[in-house]
């Protein structure tokens, strides 16, 4: 039986990979005072995502189970990627030399990246993974000041290498060029996809991972493309259906110098996620057990904080997607606090008008032109 838990921008379903993510406490994000000694329990993410005991035994939850499992279906070949799932395989996109040196680069910067906290049940846990957030250089500047992340503002952002502005502009071409054959959704981004932020991932070893999630929406807006990058060594990329009684786990191995595109609405109505291994498979030449993953985005610019509603706690809301019922497919505005407040988040709520928000952007900006 599935078991599902809220956990702020991450929907997790507890299931049996999940027990073993060790969860580090190792820093108190700034701006919260809490003695740590008292206060703080140090957990096990996977601890902390159980259900009690009592629960779990009563007929309620015997009577109800969410999901039929089935067997995980493996895909390797692009062609049955692009029939089962909302995304497109490109293996060996970038020019060997290229993709070596970007995985080199990136290695080293990986040494500063950071793991992230949050808030679940008064509880602050760590993710079992280094990630950080970069810019693209030919941004406008907005994005420098008014960047905010997992619900807190981003301070010291850091600009793309060299590498990864030559990545960038290869991988937005292939993208561009396979969207032309797709069918464009009235709240997609109009015109070319140009991605002008990336998140970077670093998994050091078997162990580290990211559990299911979708993309937060918040600056992205409705329906975006992903373009997510593999370099290092081979990890499985799972992904399944959200809300199907039978949503069948994909695994799909993304090998260096792969790129997985994610259509829209990959991100509404699936989640993903990197599992943890008990070993890696194969020790990458370049990087051994470590892999890194980059992932570029398009920031809209009717999308930034300038547009996000502030709850009362004072903090941009996080844009979600309805996804089930009779409001499927639209989206609304909820308090984030709850990831960077002590577990604590207050009930805001708005609709999104999607239209009227470009509407409304149009009117005080004249055009879009984030890039
Ligand atoms: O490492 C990956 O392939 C996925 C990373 C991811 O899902 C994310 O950064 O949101
Ligand atoms: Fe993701």
């Amino acid at each position: 039986m599935s078991k599902k838990i809220k956990l702020n921008d991450y929907d997790v379903h507890s299931t049996g990979e999940e027990t073993k993510k060790i969860v580090q406490i190792d820093k108190i994000p700034t701006g919260i005072t809490v003695n740590q000694q008292t206060s703080i329990k140090k957990v096990n993410l996977n601890d902390a995502l159980k259900w009690p005991s009592s629960l779990t035994n009563s007929s309620k939850f015997k009577k109800s189970p969410r999901r039929i499992i089935q067997p995980v279906l493996k895909l390797f070949r692009p062609q049955d990627i692009s029939e089962q799932t909302p995304c497109t395989l490109i293996p060996d996109v970038l020019p060997k030399e290229l993709a070596n040196s970007l995985l080199k680069v990136m290695l080293k910067e990986s040494e500063t990246w950071h793991r992230n906290q949050w808030w679940l049940f008064e509880r602050l846990v760590t993710s079992p993974r280094t990630s950080s957030f970069y810019i693209s250089n030919e941004v406008k500047n907005i994005y420098e000041s008014d960047v905010y992340y997992n619900g807190e503002k981003t301070v010291n952002t850091r600009r793309f290498l060299p590498e990864m502005e030559e990545a960038r502009k290869i991988i937005m071409s292939i993208v561009n060029e396979k969207r032309k054959s797709r069918v464009i959704h009235e709240f997609e981004i109009h015109g070319e996809w140009n991605p002008n932020v990336a998140v970077t991932n670093c998994y050091a070893n078997s162990k580290e991972s990211v559990g299911w999630h979708s993309d937060q929406l918040t600056n992205l807006g409705p329906r975006p493309i992903i373009g997510s990058l593999s370099l290092g060594t081979t990890r499985q990329f799972r992904l399944r259906r959200i809300n199907e009684k039978s949503s069948r786990i994909i695994s799909i191995p993304l090998p260096h110098n792969s790129l997985l595109i994610m259509w829209p609405p990959c991100q509404e109505l699936w989640k993903h996620e990197v599992c943890s291994q008990n070993v890696i498979d194969n020790l990458h030449p370049i990087a051994g057990s470590k892999r890194i993953n980059i992932t570029f985005r398009q920031f809209r610019d009717e999308y930034t904080a300038e547009w996000t509603p502030k709850c009362s706690c004072g903090i941009p809301c996080v844009l979600k997607p309805v996804m089930r019922g009779s409001n499927i497919g639209r989206y609304f505005y909820m308090c984030y606090a709850a990831g960077v407040n002590e577990g604590q988040k207050c009930e805001f709520f708005e609709w999104l008008d999607v239209s009227k928000r470009q509407i409304d952007y149009k009117k005080k900006y004249g055009s879009f032109e984030s890039i």
